[in-house]
């Protein structure tokens, strides 16, 4: 990979995270065990199972320590996936500055789908319709014991903070 090459990763909550990624994979394997049980090592002492990915993926300030032996912090753009959910024109808005582009998306291009939950492109590319991400994104997540989502929330917290004083950006995920 070129040295001066940009990167542009889209972050979210990593608990959230977490739990779409087990969605994900509940989805294409239903008899996989519950999120509550592959979340820990040991439930009683409540040792969360770090070397399961769908945890170890959302300790984001360790994978930057990683990337940050090779790239600058300049290089890399961090995307907030639940801007880019709110407000995704202000989140695109960014990733076109980053990379030199003209402001060409804006506001103008999205609309709110209800049924879907989630912005959609008012046009799709070669298109006068509009488009929806499609069935894969934005699915619905299991109801996951609250104990266990606070327990992740602490685990992560440490962590979070760390990954905000790195990139100099607060995501908010508390
Ligand atoms: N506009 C719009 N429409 C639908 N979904 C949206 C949108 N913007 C962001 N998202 C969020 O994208 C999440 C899926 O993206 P991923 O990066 O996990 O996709 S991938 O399956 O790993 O390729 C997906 O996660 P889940 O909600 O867990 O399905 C969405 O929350």
């Amino acid at each position: 990979m070129s040295k001066g090459t940009k990167l542009i990763v889209v972050v979210r909550d990593p608990v959230t995270r977490a739990i779409s990624d087990y969605t994900q994979t509940l989805s294409k394997k239903p008899d996989i065990p519950t999120f509550e049980s592959l979340t820990f090592k040991n439930r009683t002492t409540g040792l969360i199972d770090t070397s399961w990915s769908a945890i170890q993926i959302g300790i984001y300030a360790k994978h930057l320590e990683n990337w940050l032996l090779y790239f600058p912090i300049g290089q890399i753009l961090f995307v907030s996936g639940e801007r880019l959910i709110s407000d995704p024109a202000g989140e695109l808005g960014r990733v076109q500055d980053f990379l030199g582009l003209k402001r060409i998306i804006t506001d103008k291009h999205f609309y709110f789908n209800k049924t879907k939950g989630f912005p959609c492109l008012k046009k799709a590319e070669g298109s006068s319709k509009p488009h929806c991400l499609g069935k894969t994104k934005g699915r619905t997540h299991p109801d996951i014991d609250q104990e266990v989502v606070q327990r992740l929330r602490d685990f992560y917290r440490p962590f979070n903070m760390k990954f905000y004083q790195m990139t100099g950006q607060d995501f908010g995920w508390d």
